[in-house]
């Protein structure tokens, strides 16, 4: 999977509000009522992790969640980071119904 452009990877991002892009990869940080909710979210994006074989560098104090993510075989941003940031936002904010 090759490396995305800057160009490209801010043209995708118009899509991910709440995704930045820099150091050479894409960020988030997602705030919930607790910790349980917090860790629970993180449980159910390590199975979609494990699903995808692609893994954050994320981190985790109290009700906050920070994840990275970038493609480190590609030394940089690629559709598999798109991929995964897709499925953390099904995780995080479920569309209402
Ligand atoms: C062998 C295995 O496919 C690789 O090590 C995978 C696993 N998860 C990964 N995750 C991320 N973020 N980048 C990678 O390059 C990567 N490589």
């Amino acid at each position: 999977m090759s490396k995305l452009s800057e160009q490209e990877i801010e043209a995708k991002l118009l899509r991910f509000p709440d995704w930045e892009y820099f150091d050479n990869a894409i960020h988030a940080e997602f705030e919930f009522d607790n910790f349980k909710d917090c860790f629970s979210a993180m449980s159910r994006i390590a199975f979609e992790c494990e699903a995808q074989n692609h893994h954050p560098n994320w981190s985790n104090v109290y009700n906050v969640l920070s994840i990275s993510l970038s493609t480190h075989d590609a030394g940089g941003v690629t559709n598999k980071d798109f991929k995964l940031a897709e499925a953390i936002e099904m995780i995080v904010e479920p569309v209402e119904e």
